[in-house]
């Protein structure tokens, strides 16, 4: 109790100033296709207001529609609801709405691999900008870890909180900015009843501060439900009591339904919703209109009418909305990072996580050097033996492989998980998805480097490759541009798919690049016919072989064919080139094409990585299209 005190004395003083947000909603429906079936109806004409200052609690059976409605006022679910948002008795402005909101959802993912303190700094540099002195970030952050209960936890690693302290930071993180409004799906899912009147009570700290706090919940104990100032109560998607908790007793035994003594009210009306008692759900609907009015048990006396009071939804609000509404539509709310900025803490976040998993480093080290022996010992001084060309273009193909499967096997396992990380980031405004991704694609370009050069390292000597700096060069140059391609096709494959699907098609999709590289070899280039002639340059490993082959075959001597062997059919490397066709290529064009591919898939990922955070109509109505076919192929599960 003392800690509650405590935490409640708090009032972020730290924090921009930020004006109270009220929100009404009318006639909201929300409406999904259903293929063959038509289409199911999920949120059907509802109403209701969220007022600040006040903690609200979105209560209701399991699939009634809590999330439905907090995505939809979120702003991150738009397609297919219709109905009219308010925000401060103005129509909603969904950029600017968002920009002053910040959503909690379910999946409370934090980055890994940080303390909780510098998870807040690096929130905090994003947020607050660079311009307020490390020393304020600091009390700020200081002030909300106090007020979450967390400043025990502010050296332990963000892998190692407990669920209700990960929880508690994600809505720390939320905090730093002062948003007016913060929406969370489920916040106490997965906790303990001490956790979770903790968690309440501290969301109820930050509303009385003036925000605006709504949350969705599952059938809270008669006490968390009394802590709430507001509870709204949805059941198939309508909304069938708005009002204080504790005096939904009142309003059910006003519809004949009468709560037994000590049984929990939250309880009571979510097994009415449920229809364990009868079907009452059109009276509570029509009782409360569907969320336009609002029951209060001083409104009037008892009657055969239920006594609820009409909400004004002009009234209050308006009153607030002169003092404050040019502050909502003032650009207090834009990223207070510039893009470059934003680029430097972001890379810097990655590059300390990495370094962070030194475990996972010295694993990949480790891989390439046992790689890196195992395929030296394998093609061991083939390099300079007349009587091994053959097996010495097996090896630069073996190469060319290995950069093809291994930075693209972690990309297809670690992406699919960030991105739902990165939504949640970009989708509240921490920063641009252009810096994110510029940052994500240059923070590995270093490991890929150095592991790069670890394996060339032990390959080139063990396979005799020439002594010639330039050669080397060259060599190690098409390993790494072949890695960073595929690091990139991995980003390609990975930013639309779940974890499952892009380790199937990654190493799937990589099959034709490499047939296709090759196709051909042993018959010559010449018998090839000219369509797969054409499909071959649009393999970018051909131009990974032809960049190798010019720079490891062309202008030498002749090879010595060993004493032991009766003929060598490649000791002429030029031959042996003009036989792959590859006499005319140019090792700088390769490189030159090598890098435009980088670029073209670096572009696509980033483009399906937005139409994944937000897709545009075109990627909708594709989307559209996909679950139609789906559900008429009855694919959709
Ligand atoms: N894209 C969709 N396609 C089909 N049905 C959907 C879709 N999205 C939501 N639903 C359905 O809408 C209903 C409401 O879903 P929602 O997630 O809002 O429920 P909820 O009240 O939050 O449930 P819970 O408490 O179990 O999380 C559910 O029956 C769900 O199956």
């Amino acid at each position: 109790m003392a800690m509650e005190m405590q935490s409640r004395d708090s009032s972020l003083r730290c924090l921009p100033k930020r004006p109270a947000v009220d929100i009404e909603f009318h006639d909201v429906t929300y409406t999904v296709p259903q293929g063959r079936k038509g289409s199911k109806v999920i949120l059907r004409s509802i109403n209701g207001q969220f007022r600040s200052g006040q903690l609200t609690a979105i209560l209701g059976p399991s699939g009634a529609g809590k999330s439905t409605l907090l995505n939809i006022i979120a702003g991150y679910k738009c397609q297919g609801a219709t109905g009219q948002i308010i925000v401060n008795g103005e129509s909603r402005n969904l950029k600017q709405f968002r920009k002053m909101s910040r959503y909690i959802m379910q999946n409370d993912l934090v980055q890994p691999m940080l303390s909780v303190e510098e998870a807040m700094m690096v929130a905090a540099d994003l947020k607050l900008g660079i311009n307020v002195p490390k020393s304020d970030k600091k009390k700020a952050i200081d002030e909300i870890l106090k007020l979450l209960r967390l400043e025990k936890a502010s050296t332990t690693s963000t892998n190692k909180l407990s669920g209700g302290e990960r929880k508690r930071l994600s809505v720390a993180l939320e905090l730093l900015n002062n948003p007016p409004v913060l929406l969370l799906d489920e916040p106490t899912t997965g906790l303990d009843d001490m956790s979770c009147s903790q968690c309440i009570s501290l969301l109820k700290t930050i509303a009385e501060e003036g925000r605006t706090v709504i949350c969705s919940i599952h059938t809270p104990s008669a006490k968390l439900f009394s802590m709430f100032d507001s509870v709204y109560i949805i059941s198939e998607g309508q909304c069938v009591y708005q009002g204080y908790g504790p005096e939904v007793v009142g309003y059910l035994s006003d519809l004949d339904i009468e709560c037994p003594r000590h049984y929990n009210p939250a309880d009571f009306i979510i097994e009415v919703c449920c229809k364990e008692y009868g079907d009452y759900h059109d009276r509570m609907v029509s009782a409360i209109d569907n969320g336009r009015n609002c029951y209060s048990s001083n409104a009037a006396a008892l009657t055969m009418e239920p006594p609820i009071v009409p909400v004004d939804l002009k009234g209050s609000i308006s009153s607030i909305k002169e003092e404050v509404y040019a502050d909502l539509s003032s650009s207090s709310f834009e990223h207070e990072s510039n893009w470059t900025t934003q680029f430097w803490i972001l890379i810097s976040r990655m590059w300390l996580q990495m370094w962070r998993d030194r475990s996972y480093l010295l694993l990949r080290v480790v891989l390439h050097v046992i790689i890196g022996v195992i395929i030296g010992t394998l093609y061991f001084g083939m390099g300079q033996d007349g009587s091994r060309t053959l097996f010495n273009f097996g090896f630069y193909f073996c190469c060319l492989i290995f950069f093809m499967y291994i930075p693209m096997m972690p990309v297809l396992l670690q992406f699919p998980t960030e991105v739902q990380l990165v939504k949640r980031e970009h989708f509240n405004k921490w920063y641009r998805l252009s810096a994110y991704f510029t940052a994500l694609s240059f923070s590995t370009i270093p490991v890929q480097i150095v592991l790069g050069s670890i394996y060339v390292l032990f390959v080139y000597f063990l396979t005799n490759q020439p002594l010639e700096l330039d050669r080397l060069f060259m060599f190690f140059l098409i390993c790494i541009l072949t890695a960073i391609i595929s690091e990139s096709l991995g980003l390609l494959v990975a930013a639309q798919l779940t974890v499952v699907n892009a380790m199937f098609i990654g190493p799937v999709i990589s099959v034709p690049f490499m047939l296709l590289a090759v196709y051909g070899f042993g018959s010559g280039y010449d018998t090839i016919p000219p369509l797969i002639k054409i499909a071959m340059y649009f393999s970018y490993l051909r131009y990974s072989l032809e960049g190798l082959i010019h720079a490891m075959l062309t202008d030498r001597q002749k090879l010595d064919c060993p004493e032991t062997e009766e003929y060598c059919i490649y000791t002429d490397l030029n031959f042996f080139v003009k036989e792959m066709g590859m006499e005319h290529t140019k090792f700088w064009m390769d490189v030159a094409v090598l890098c435009f591919i980088i670029v073209l898939f670096k572009g696509g990922s980033y483009y399906l990585l937005r139409q994944r955070l937000r897709p545009n109509k075109t990627f909708i109505a594709l989307q559209y299209i996909g679950r139609l076919v789906k559900s008429h192929l009855g694919l959709a599960r």
